[in-house]
């Protein structure tokens, strides 16, 4: 079978629905990777030497990296070589089987884990205006429409603003919301939260948290603090700790993430923004540097722009299938 037959089973039935949200999604890096490959493929009758380094730097402009672009390349390079690619369409192919690689074959390690039973707690954490905030609101307006009981926690008490918005997304999405007052510790806001949720008997808790950067090891010590008194509350928890990258900064952000993978267990990665930038391919390096998976991506500023990745549709997406063409 086909690498988009392939995709296109895996995907099953919603398939064109998630294709052609990761199409638009993915519109702007489509045009930094896919477009450029298409009119390389053009220019250059042969595979060679020419063409491998154009495309290198195809893949770094779209941010992909400049070790996972070598990588890509080098294995492509072979496939060529190995399996007597010739035409376009092969070499296209290869490429996206590459890319899809990269991810490994297991889907369901992309997903959100929740409890077996009692709360799951997932915490927020990254850099300011990453788009922390509205991931949780959009998460949680997701989450009710399945009937689930969420309570949101207004873990960053260092600016009013943000306990507002937090506020504000409680009542646009109809969730409740625990919050104290500026400068209150954030990890006693959380701590009343995971209480009132064992309590009354919410299905999610979701935890903002303070991202100032300036302020590295106070906001380690932090959330060291939150993570623990949140463990120690409820066994298991946090059940998720996601990192917020913005992916209009690109390679950038992935720098501004360290701080954040020293002082908690990240266990997956929210990508937003990939509506507004051609640096999609960072999600590539991401995996690849990084391996953490990615678990969500945000397409946009409304309660409905967040989408669960999937290696699968990343890919088709990318390379034009979920826009009803054929790659
Ligand atoms: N286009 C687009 N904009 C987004 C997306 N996610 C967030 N934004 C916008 O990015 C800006 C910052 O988002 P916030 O949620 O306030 O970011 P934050 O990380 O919580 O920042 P602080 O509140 O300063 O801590 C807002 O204007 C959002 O509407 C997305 O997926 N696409």
């Amino acid at each position: 079978m086909g690498l988009w037959d392939r995709l296109r089973r895996t995907l099953g039935d919603a398939g064109e629905k998630i294709g052609s949200a990761f199409g638009r999604g993915l519109a702007k890096t489509r045009h930094a990777l896919v477009d450029p490959l298409e009119g390389l493929f053009r220019r250059r009758a042969a595979f060679d030497d020419d063409f491998f380094l154009e495309l290198e730097e195809i893949l770094i402009a779209a941010d992909v990296g400049v070790k996972t672009s070598a990588w890509l390349v080098e294995s492509l390079r072979a496939d060529v070589r190995k399996k007597g690619l010739t035409t376009p369409e092969e070499v296209r192919e290869a490429l996206a089987a590459r890319i899809l690689e990269v991810f490994g074959d297991d889907e369901s390690r992309f997903r959100l884990t929740f409890a077996p039973e009692g709360p799951t707690v997932i915490l927020f954490v990254g850099v300011n205006g990453t788009g922390k905030t509205t991931t949780l609101g959009k998460l949680a307006y997701r989450l009710k429409g399945e009937g689930k009981r969420v309570l949101l926690a207004a873990g960053d008490t260092f600016r009013a603003g943000a306990i507002d918005q937090l506020r504000l997304w409680g009542e646009r999405v109809g969730a409740d919301v625990v919050a104290r007052e500026e400068g209150a510790d954030p990890a006693a806001v959380l701590y009343e939260a995971v209480d009132r949720a064992q309590r009354e008997g919410y299905d999610v808790v979701l935890g903002d948290t303070a991202g100032r950067l300036h302020a590295k090891q106070h906001l380690m010590n932090e959330l060291r603090k939150i993570v623990r008194v949140v463990g120690q509350k409820l066994p298991g928890a946090p059940h998720e700790v996601l990192l917020v990258l913005d992916g209009t900064t690109g390679q950038n952000g992935l720098r501004q993430a360290e701080v954040f993978l020293e002082a908690a267990r990240v266990t997956g990665i929210a990508v937003t923004k990939l509506d507004g930038t051609a640096r999609g391919g960072v999600v590539v390096t991401i995996q690849k540097e990084l391996d953490i998976p990615v678990k969500l991506v945000g397409v946009g500023e409304g309660r409905e722009d967040l989408l669960d990745f999937s290696p699968a549709a990343f890919v088709a997406g990318l390379f034009g299938e979920g826009e009803g063409r054929t790659p």
